[in-house]
């Protein structure tokens, strides 16, 4: 990893974050890393993970340190990274007694799919570095959960490869590169394999300043889905994250609202678009007639002190107006997250690296475990707070600081 500073605050202070991996285990160490985890006083309680938040720190143990931080990192100071989270947190439940709910329902659908819980797997990039099966093995996590799973378009298993690993129903990722030809060759190639939507990720018009990435130099696996149709020759290869330098010569910034035309005259699948954060835009995407809008800020790898999706989502969904399903992600890691996130409007939510975790520290059962976690505490949610249907989750199930606010003045 280069030592030089890629910030000035750097300059005075060198960045523990970057220390913290000196020396990290391998795989091979993450049982004696489990057997460490031993209560000290009672000695032998269960070291498995017990919160979705704990596979965390088993990726770490397992990854090689370049992989760990290119998945764990989020952009510059990596204040959106804490503040999707703690934004949450700020979110108080405010539970109902005295309902029937004795049976518990979390099934929903999603453009009219039916899956058992509202949370799907977010897109996410690279899995092979997880884990050699790579998004073979999400894939079919997500369906032994009974979950959508959009598939990257980055995904180190081809789009035919995630497709014939087994019968469920997926999304496919897609962003609009300056050779649009590869753009629609990759959605026309998800439509004919069976993908159910396509998802437009749209804030990406060049890739966020990922200073964990740039430190490490980081390498980034081949294409698989762009295997025979490009070479890039990637410049400055000795500067910086390879994955920067490829993102920025590929995606079109150029990319603009009047584009989701040609998008929708390339496909006849329905179109989701994510990376929306303002009313502004939700108005913009209800008009330009996409089918759906996927509150989010990529996971706080693009725009630092970009808002957390969860505190912005509710002017997205007054703005939508109910026309057209929204959903979200970033910071998801508990049930009463995915609960607060429904009372806000959020017909489901996505989880990214929860996965990542999952998979690179226990495999496909360590992403079934993850979906299965977040299913569980989320069904203890419901009912805790009176809630024995997905629609019965409403507005007035939860306290932002927004609702605090009037009663402070
Ligand atoms: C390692 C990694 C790779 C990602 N790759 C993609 C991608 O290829 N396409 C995309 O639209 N979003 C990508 N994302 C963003 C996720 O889809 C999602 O917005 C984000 O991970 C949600 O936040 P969470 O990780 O806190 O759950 C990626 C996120 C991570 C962590
Ligand atoms: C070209 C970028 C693909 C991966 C990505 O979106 C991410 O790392 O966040």
């Amino acid at each position: 990893m280069s030592t030089q500073p890629v910030n000035v605050a750097t300059q005075k202070l060198p960045d523990m974050r970057y220390e913290r991996h000196a020396g990290v285990p391998r795989q091979t160490d993450v049982s004696k890393a489990l057997a460490h985890a031993a209560h000290p006083v009672l000695g032998n309680s269960s070291s498995e993970p017990v919160n979705v938040n704990e596979f965390e720190e088993l990726a770490r143990l397992a990854l090689p340190n370049m992989y760990y931080d290119y998945y764990a990192g989020g952009a510059e100071d990596e204040h959106t990274l804490r503040e999707n989270m703690q934004a949450f947190h700020r979110i108080t439940i405010r539970p109902r007694v005295l309902v029937d709910v004795s049976q518990v329902d979390m099934s929903t659908t999603i453009l009219g799919y039916p899956i058992s819980a509202p949370i799907l797997v977010a897109p996410t990039a690279a899995h092979k570095l997880a884990i050699p099966e790579g998004e073979l093995a999400t894939a079919r996590a997500a369906a032994a959960a009974k979950t959508i799973m959009v598939l990257s378009y980055s995904s180190s298993c081809s789009i035919e490869e995630v497709a014939s690993s087994c019968n469920a129903v997926r999304f496919f990722q897609l962003y609009i590169f300056k050779r649009r030809d590869i753009s629609a060759l990759l959605a026309q190639r998800a439509e004919r394999h069976g993908y159910k939507a396509i998802v437009l990720t749209a804030d990406t018009p060049r890739l966020g300043r990922r200073e964990a990435d740039i430190k490490n130099k980081m390498i980034y696996p081949p294409e698989k889905n762009l295997e025979g149709l490009i070479s890039i020759n990637i410049q400055c290869v000795d500067q910086g994250s390879k994955l920067e330098t490829f993102a920025n010569q590929m995606m079109d910034a150029s990319l603009r609202w009047e584009d989701i035309r040609w998008l929708r005259s390339i496909t006849s699948l329905p179109i989701l678009i994510k990376g929306i954060l303002t009313h502004e835009d939700a108005t913009r995407a209800v008009e330009a007639g996409v089918d759906g809008i996927i509150v989010s800020n990529h996971g706080a790898r693009q725009l630092d002190f970009s808002p957390a999706p969860v505190s912005v989502l509710e002017e997205v969904v007054d703005a939508v107006k109910g026309k057209v399903p929204v959903l979200l992600d970033g910071g998801v890691r508990r049930g009463t997250d995915v609960f607060k996130a429904l009372a806000l409007g959020a017909q489901a939510v996505l989880i990214g690296r929860p996965v990542l975790f999952g998979l690179a520290a226990k495999g496909e059962g360590g992403v079934r475990t993850v979906l299965e976690m977040l299913k569980n505490e989320l069904e203890t949610s419901m009912a805790l707070a009176g809630c024995p249907c997905i629609k019965d989750i409403t507005r007035s199930h939860v306290r932002t600081e927004h609702d605090r606010l009037p009663s402070m003045l």
